[in-house]
C-alpha cells in the first residue's frame, strides 16, 4: 500500500510541478520529503499549491465534462482543518454564497480533510441544493430522484413542507457517527422561476429550478490521497434542466403538460409533439436564467467552448480524453461537432470518482 501511495504521489508531483514551471531540484526535494512522511507515518499531506492545482487537473481530466475549457479558473477553498459537522455545515453555506455571487456563478470547490483510518467525512447529498421527493398515494410530489434521501432525512428528524420544491437539508457524517441533517436557510438558495419569452401561459406551470449545481457526493483523488468530501460547482448547461430534470418522465415529467398547452397532437409520435414541447421548455429555461442574471450556457455555445478546450489541450501537448456518451448534449446532439468525432475514454488522475452510496 505504501509503495502504491508513493508511486501515485511521485507521478502527481512530477506532472503538477512541471505544469507550475518548477525545476527538477524542487521536484526531487519534494518527492524526498513525501517519501520520508510516507515511510514514517504511512501518509502525506498536500501543500495548498498542490491541492489547488490538483483539483484543477482533476476537472481537466473529467472525461464526461463539456465545461472543461475553464478548468484553470476554479476557485479552491481549503477547509482541511475543520473537524465538526457544524463547522463543515458553515463552510458549505459559505461555499453556496460565494459560488452563487448573486447569479454571476463562480466555479468553486471546497476541500475537507483527506480520508484516513481514523477519518472519513461524507456529505450524503448528491448535490448541496436539491428538491425533496415524497411518495404519496396520489403519486410522487417533488423530485423522484430524491425519494431515498428524503426518507433518510425524515428518519433523522427533518420535516419538509410537502411542496414540489422543498430544499433538502445538508446531511453530514463524520466516521461512523450518525449523519446529522442541517436545514439550509432559503436566503442562501437562489432560484429561477421558468417562463417563456413568447408563450405567456408558461408561468402558469409554476415551475422553477435552483441556480447553482453543486455536486457533493464525489471523491477527489490527487496523488494517491482521497478527499471524500470535496463539493464542487459550476453553472448549468440549459439542457440539464430543460431536457432531463424537468423533462424525464421519471423526474418532473413536464412534456405532456407543455404539449397540451401547445394543442399538439399527442396521439401520434410522428407529430413530434415531445420534440416541440422539449424545445420550448429549453428555450424557456435559457431565457429565464438569462433574464434573472443567473449564469447558464446553451448546448451550442458549450460545444463550441469544448472545441476550444480540445484545441488548447492539443497546443499544450496533452492527450485529450473524453466520454462521448456523456459529452453529446441530450438535445440536437448531431448539430454539435462532438457527435461527429470520437474520444478516448481513458481515466487519468487526478480526477473525480463515484464513491459508495451510504443510503
Ligand atoms: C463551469 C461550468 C460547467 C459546465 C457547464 C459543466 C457541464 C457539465 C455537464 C453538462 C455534465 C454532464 C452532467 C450530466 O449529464 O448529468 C458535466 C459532468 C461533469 N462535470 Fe462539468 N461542468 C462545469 C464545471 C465543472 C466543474 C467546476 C467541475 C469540477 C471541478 C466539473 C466536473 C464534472 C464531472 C466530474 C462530471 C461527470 C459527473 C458524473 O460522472 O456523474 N464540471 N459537466
Ligand atoms: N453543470 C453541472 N452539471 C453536472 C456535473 C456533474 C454531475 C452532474 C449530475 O450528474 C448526475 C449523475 C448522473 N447524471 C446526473 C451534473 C455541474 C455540477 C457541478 C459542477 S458543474
Amino acid at each position: 500500500m505504501k509503495d502504491q501511495l508513493l508511486a501515485e504521489a511521485e507521478q502527481f508531483i512530477t506532472t503538477c510541478y512541471k505544469e507550475l514551471h518548477k525545476n527538477d531540484d524542487e521536484i526531487n526535494l519534494r518527492i524526498l520529503q513525501i517519501k520520508e512522511k510516507i515511510t514514517e507515518f504511512g501518509y502525506y499531506e498536500h501543500t495548498f499549491e498542490e491541492l489547488e492545482h490538483g483539483a484543477k487537473m482533476a476537472w481537466r481530466n473529467s472525461n464526461r465534462c463539456i465545461g472543461r475549457l475553464f478548468w484553470d479558473s476554479l476557485t479552491v477553498r481549503d477547509k482541511r482543518n475543520l473537524n465538526t459537522e457544524s463547522d463543515i455545515f458553515e463552510a458549505l453555506e459559505d461555499h453556496i454564497q460565494f459560488a452563487t455571487n448573486n447569479g454571476q456563478i463562480r466555479p468553486t470547490i471546497t476541500i475537507f480533510k483527506q480520508e484516513s483510518d481514523q477519518n472519513r467525512i461524507r456529505i450524503w447529498n448528491h448535490q448541496l441544493i436539491r428538491y425533496a421527493g415524497y411518495e404519496t398515494e396520489y403519486g410522487v410530489i417533488g423530485d423522484p430522484a430524491s425519494i431515498a434521501l428524503t426518507k433518510k432525512c425524515e428518519e433523522l428528524g427533518w420535516q419538509g413542507e410537502g411542496t414540489p420544491f422543498d430544499v433538502l437539508p445538508l446531511v453530514i457524517q463524520i466516521n461512523e457517527s450518525s449523519p446529522k441533517p442541517f436545514p439550509l436557510s432559503k436566503t442562501h438558495v437562489l432560484e429561477v422561476s421558468i417562463h417563456h419569452p413568447e408563450l405567456s401561459w408558461f408561468e402558469e406551470l409554476q415551475v422553477k429550478w435552483y441556480a447553482v449545481p453543486l455536486i457533493s457526493d464525489m471523491c477527489l483523488e490527487i496523488g494517491g490521497i482521497r478527499y471524500t468530501a470535496a463539493p464542487f460547482n459550476g453553472w448549468y448547461m440549459g439542457t440539464e434542466i430543460g431536457a432531463r430534470n424537468l423533462a424525464d418522465d421519471y423526474r418532473y415529467n413536464m412534456l405532456p403538460k407543455i404539449a397540451e398547452q401547445l394543442n399538439l397532437d399527442m396521439n401520434r409520435n410522428s407529430s413530434l409533439w415531445k420534440d416541440r414541447a422539449l424545445v420550448e421548455l429549453n428555450i424557456a429555461v435559457l431565457h429565464s436564467y438569462k433574464n434573472a442574471g443567473v449564469s447558464i450556457v446553451d448546448h451550442h455555445t458549450a460545444a463550441h467552448q469544448f472545441k476550444l478546450f480540445e484545441q488548447k489541450e492539443q497546443a499544450a501537448n496533452r492527450n485529450l480524453t473524453g466520454d462521448w456518451d456523456w459529452l453529446i448534449p441530450p438535445v440536437s446532439p448531431a448539430t454539435t461537432h462532438i457527435f461527429h468525432r470520437g474520444y478516448k475514454d481513458e481515466i487519468i488522475k487526478p480526477n473525480y470518482f463515484y464513491q459508495e452510496k451510504l443510503y
